[in-house]
């Protein structure tokens, strides 16, 4: 499985989620956008797609990237954002690292790649890159709920109408 993250170098090193996850051998880093696979699924909090069971084909064939910037430099306008690969957005989730614990959305990337894991019937993956950090069980704890809701979904469309529901209740 191709778990690429595209590192910004803008983090604090020692919180940094992905560089943890790179030294346990879990993820590779890459610097260059041109280090992207082209056919990969891209996390990007901006995308107008919501991530779904049906990009699984997808992402066993390409593998997934995240993108890990600082949440504080992060703008729609950054031209990594722009990189052309098939870009999705995670539906509600809320974080549960020490940083960002309780916002909704805001998640690192280990968070952001286990829910991917997740939501498209992957369980052990996202299993296994929260079992990274002390609090990363709890990720998927705190999400339950929904996370089972949105791999059971069909399409984009269909997770968004769950999430929907969720946020109305
Ligand atoms: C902005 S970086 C912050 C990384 C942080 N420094 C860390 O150590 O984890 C988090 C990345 O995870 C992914 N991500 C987080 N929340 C997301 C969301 N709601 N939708 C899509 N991708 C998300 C994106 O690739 C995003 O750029």
């Amino acid at each position: 499985m191709r778990i690429i993250v595209y590192h910004a170098e803008e983090c604090d090193r020692k919180k940094c989620t992905s560089l943890k996850l790179a030294r346990m051998g879990k993820i590779k880093i890459v610097t260059s956008p041109k280090r992207i696979p082209r056919g990969s699924i891209v996390l990007n909090p901006f995308a107008e797609k919501a991530l779904s069971p049906s990009d699984k084909d997808r992402i066993l064939k390409w593998g997934v990237t995240a993108l890990d910037c600082s949440w504080k430099e992060v703008k729609k306008s950054s031209p990594i954002f722009a990189v052309k690969r098939y870009h999705r957005a995670l539906p509600y989730l809320v974080a549960a690292n020490p940083t960002n614990y309780g916002k909704p959305f805001i998640l690192s990337t280990a968070e952001a790649l286990a829910a991917t894991f997740y939501i498209i019937g992957l369980k052990d993956i996202a299993v296994n890159i929260m079992s990274s950090f002390k609090w990363g069980p709890h990720f998927l704890d705190l999400n339950r709920e929904l996370l089972e809701a949105y791999s059971k979904a069909k399409n984009s469309r269909e997770v968004v109408k769950i999430q929907e529901e969720f946020i109305r209740r």
